[in-house]
């Protein structure tokens, strides 16, 4: 099986890549950087696909900066709409499936309780309308599919809020984290684990094509998150701040974020058998 993978200096590609090298899946990586392939430029993914002729495309590249797309909505819809939209009718024509990343940023986070597939999206920024775009041109390609839409990745690597946090955390006297926000934390390593699991299927000759929401169980808020994450740096005597909860409205960014995005995970255990851990677990299993 040979496998093209995007974003591999990215948490989800690096992750992928790591958990590929490790399997015994039989297969050959065509791993590729923003060098090697530009999603931005609109000829590159035709030229890419003809060139590699892959059995299977995993695309976790992205524009992830959610505050900077505000101001850059070109740039995130070129590589969050139309590369997933070429990349998607490459792999129609080529017959082959394509496996994608999106975010709990497309729902407006009003609904009480986890979210269905079948909810109606409603992003409130131009991150969650650039996925959203990619999700729908993806879908009406024709392309077999999955599209895993996930929330708040980390990793050891990158940038991320865990990184973000142990370093603040770890400088500064006090930390204010907001406390209206909630979601489910998901580990990079863990989604790669996923994608073995569907590359396994999909090899036994068994494909469900669709969206399919994919985070750990549980729900916390960013305080919370970033209370696992301070009693990690305390375990290393690292801790040096003060760690408090605040309302948004004392953190404004320029991107608007949903309140509640928690995604309800049944579909993917569901159909594809795939064991869900507890968000708590999954953070200290997978740092
Ligand atoms: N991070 C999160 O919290 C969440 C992420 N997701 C989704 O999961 C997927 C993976 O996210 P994650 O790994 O965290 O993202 P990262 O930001 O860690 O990585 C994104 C990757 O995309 C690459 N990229 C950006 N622009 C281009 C371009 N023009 N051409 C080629 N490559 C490009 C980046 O390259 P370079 O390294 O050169 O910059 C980087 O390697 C994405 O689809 C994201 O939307 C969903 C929910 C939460
Ligand atoms: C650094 C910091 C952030 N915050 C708040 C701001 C924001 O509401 C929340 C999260 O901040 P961040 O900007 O790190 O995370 P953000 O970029 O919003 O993370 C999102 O990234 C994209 C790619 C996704 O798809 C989402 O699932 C989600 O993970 O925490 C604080 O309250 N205090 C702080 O010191």
């Amino acid at each position: 099986m040979k496998i093209l993978l995007t974003g591999i200096n990215g948490q989800v590609g690096a992750a992928i890549q790591q958990a590929l090298s490790r399997s015994t899946l039989p297969h050959e990586l065509i791993a590729l950087d923003r060098h090697r392939l530009d999603l931005s430029e609109s000829t590159s993914i035709e030229r890419a696909l003809d060139a590699h002729q892959p059995d299977i495309i995993i695309n976790p590249a992205a524009y992830t900066a959610v505050d900077q797309a505000e101001s850059d909505q070109d740039a995130a819809f070129a590589i969050n709409a139309i590369a997933p939209k070429q990349l998607a009718e490459g792999a129609a024509r080529l017959g082959i499936p394509l496996i994608h990343f999106s975010t709990d940023y497309v729902f407006n986070g009003s609904k009480q309780g986890a979210w269905l597939e079948s909810d109606t999206p409603q992003p409130l920024n131009v991150y969650g309308a650039s996925k959203l775009a990619g999700e729908q041109a993806i879908a009406a390609s024709g392309c077999a599919h999955v599209i895993l839409r996930t929330s708040w990745v980390y990793s050891g690597g990158g940038k991320n809020f865990y990184l973000t946090m142990r370093r603040l955390l770890s400088q500064r006297d006090a930390v204010n984290v907001v406390d209206d926000q909630f979601g489910t934390p998901t580990p990079a390593g863990w989604l790669a684990e996923v994608v073995l699991q569907l590359l396994d299927r999909w090899q036994a000759g068994q494909w469900h094509s669709g969206i399919y929401h994919c985070t750990p169980t549980g729900v916390t808020h960013w305080l919370g998150f970033a209370e696992a994450i301070a009693a990690q740096l305390a375990s290393e005597q690292r801790l040096t701040a003060k760690l408090s909860g605040i309302p948004s409205s004392d953190y404004p960014t320029p991107a608007q974020r949903p309140a509640n995005s928690q995604l309800c995970c049944n579909k993917l255990r569901g159909t594809w058998a795939i064991a869900l851990p507890d968000w708590q677990s999954a953070f200290t299993t997978y740092l």
